[in-house]
């Protein structure tokens, strides 16, 4: 097979340059025109970022003039990627796709400690698939970030949902963190090898048929989701709407699943199709992304002995840890 490099968002493509006001332009004329494809609520996720309040109120529309202003006050954002804690099925090595396990104790734990190396990174939106393994380990690795804010799911199924979840009060507001569900970001479909076991399914069908379904760029499980077909969901939603709060300086978690982490990283590492195939993700283990310039550096997870080197490669990362030093002496 030969490797490539697909292209998911062609008009976002980084350039490896300096961002050139040329981009520049590409970049905010993508964003508004992914404000003007959004509707009602949805349009309050993006612009929410922009108004400069820390939780989208889904009654207020802030002025395209607001949005500016912040698109020109940051250029650098912190995104976080962590996939879900173990789950029930993964502890019984059973395929989960699209199904919705929640985590087991190991998985809750695994979250915790998750949520213990981010704590000195800053996070201003959530996004997590709409599944429920992936959404409590958002929730609980925030219980331990030092910045202690509340993280709020926001419902836009509906009017009253909308209506239903308004905050009243601006002060509240600015001690909350917005959290998105979007099914983009669940687990790829596995198709009719959902809820069987992972050991039986290679004594079944051969170790080199399963592993084709399970790490093979473009050949999908029966009836299911290939990489390729994940990546096509869950990269557009990344270029449409997670990389324009990175663009206006907001920082990011997402928290997701292996297929769904593994699309987004080879865009974000600009892997080919073959060097995907090796890419594996443990469970409950961060991986921290600079966007800065119209570019993302891969940080490493910060974790035990890399953690200062973490701190080390961005003045803003130190300053911003300098600052919750400082709150809580
Ligand atoms: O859906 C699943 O079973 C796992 O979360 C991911 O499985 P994989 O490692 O077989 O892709």
């Amino acid at each position: 097979m030969i490797a490539s490099r697909p292209s998911f968002c062609p008009d976002l493509r980084r350039s490896s340059v300096r961002l050139s006001s040329e981009v520049f332009k590409v970049k905010i004329g993508r964003l508004e025109r992914s404000l003007c494809r959004s509707s009602g609520n949805k349009l309050s996720a993006v612009i929410a970022s922009a108004s400069q309040t820390s939780v989208s109120d889904p009654i207020s529309t802030p002025s395209r003039n607001d949005l500016s202003d912040s698109l020109k006050k940051s250029n650098e954002a912190s995104l976080i990627l962590i996939r879900h804690g173990e789950s029930l099925w993964n502890e019984k090595n059973l395929f989960t796709g699209s199904v919705d396990v929640p985590l087991t104790k190991k998985g809750v734990e695994e979250a915790i400690q998750a949520g213990k190396r981010i704590s000195n990174i800053p996070v201003d939106m959530i996004y997590t698939s709409s599944l429920i393994r992936a959404q409590m380990t958002a929730m609980l690795a925030m219980t331990e970030h030092r910045q202690q804010k509340v993280p709020i799911i926001l419902h836009d199924e509906n009017e009253r949902a909308r209506t239903w979840g308004r905050i009243f009060s601006e002060e509240t507001k600015k001690q909350s963190i917005p959290v998105v569900t979007a099914w983009q970001l669940n687990e790829r479909m596995y198709g009719e090898l959902q809820g069987l076991n992972k050991q039986e399914t290679v004594e079944r069908y051969g170790k080199e048929q399963v592993h084709e379904w399970r790490r093979s760029y473009d050949i999908p499980p029966p009836n299911g989701e290939s990489l390729a077909m994940c990546a096509q969901r869950a990269v557009t939603y990344f270029c449409d709407e997670i990389e324009p709060q990175l663009f206006i300086g907001k920082n990011v978690m997402i928290a997701a699943h292996g297929n769904s982490l593994r699309s987004i990283i080879m865009y974000l590492d600009k892997l080919t199709t073959q060097e995907v195939i090796s890419l594996e993700l443990s469970t409950g283990v961060p991986l921290l992304y600079i966007f800065k310039e119209g570019r993302f550096v891969r940080r490493g997870s910060p974790v035990g002995p890399t953690e200062a080197g973490v701190y080390a490669y961005t003045g803003k990362l130190a300053q911003y840890r300098q600052k919750l030093d400082e709150m809580s002496h």
